[in-house]
């Protein structure tokens, strides 16, 4: 799913100033893309509005297919979110699958899909764990498992390894980009390492996004 943002203004309700004033970029299918910018910049804002968890009132973003066709973002986005939510009684197994098996991905594949996606994040034989009791980068990875095992077409990442060391982060989002095949992820980080292992990366400044290089040869 292609991501087309254009002229994207937002001020928050009873915000002072505008945290985006005129944000575009054009993101290809398939492309794994960082939104980097310092603290307060208005990176988790963008995503949210990519996502259609905040309103739109200026410029436009469409998710649209091979064939042109425009998508509901609500409906295309798969989240990580800084804050990881997983089910604390249910097992981690359990917990990856229930993103795909919500949009309708039968129980078994759902959770074939889940078991793979859960061994590309390092927590292979962890399925039968319950998920109160993973430390917080655990519970990180198994919320990736379940966005990279889900049907949907973006996937939005807010910080989604911000709980992990560094080795960790690395081989967890090499997993998640290297899965993506037609998939359009979009990170937003900190961590220059992290924009360093997608295909583009912005950088979100006074209200904008500037393009930077991408992936470090
Ligand atoms: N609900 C809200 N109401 C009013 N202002 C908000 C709200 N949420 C965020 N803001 C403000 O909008 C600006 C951008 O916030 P946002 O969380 O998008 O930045 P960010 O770049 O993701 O920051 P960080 O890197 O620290 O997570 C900040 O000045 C913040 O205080």
């Amino acid at each position: 799913m292609r991501l087309v943002v254009r002229d994207v203004g937002f001020t928050y309700p009873r915000g002072d100033h505008p945290v985006l004033t005129s944000v575009s970029c054009d993101i290809p299918a398939g492309t794994a893309a960082a939104i980097i910018g310092p603290s307060g910049s208005g990176k988790t804002t963008l995503l949210s509005l990519m996502g259609d968890l905040l309103p739109l009132r200026t410029g436009s973003i469409e998710a649209v297919d091979s064939r042109g066709i425009g998508h509901p973002l609500a409906e295309a986005a798969t989240w990580v979110f800084q804050t990881v939510s997983l089910l604390p009684a249910r097992n981690v197994l359990d917990n990856a699958a229930i993103g795909a098996h919500s949009d309708g991905v039968p129980k078994a594949d759902a959770l074939s899909r889940a078991k793979d996606c859960l061994a590309r994040v390092g927590m292979a034989g962890r399925e039968r764990d319950p998920a109160r009791t993973l430390s917080g980068g655990e519970a990180q990875r198994v919320a990736i498992a379940r966005a990279m095992a889900s049907n949907r077409p973006l996937l939005l990442a807010d910080e989604p390894t911000g709980q992990l060391d560094a080795r960790t982060s690395a081989a967890v989002l090499d997993a998640m980009i290297d899965a993506r095949g037609d998939r359009t992820v979009v990170i937003v980080t900190h961590d220059l390492e992290v924009a360093a292992r997608c295909d583009m990366t912005f950088e979100l400044r006074d209200g904008a996004l500037h393009t930077r290089p991408g992936r470090v040869p």
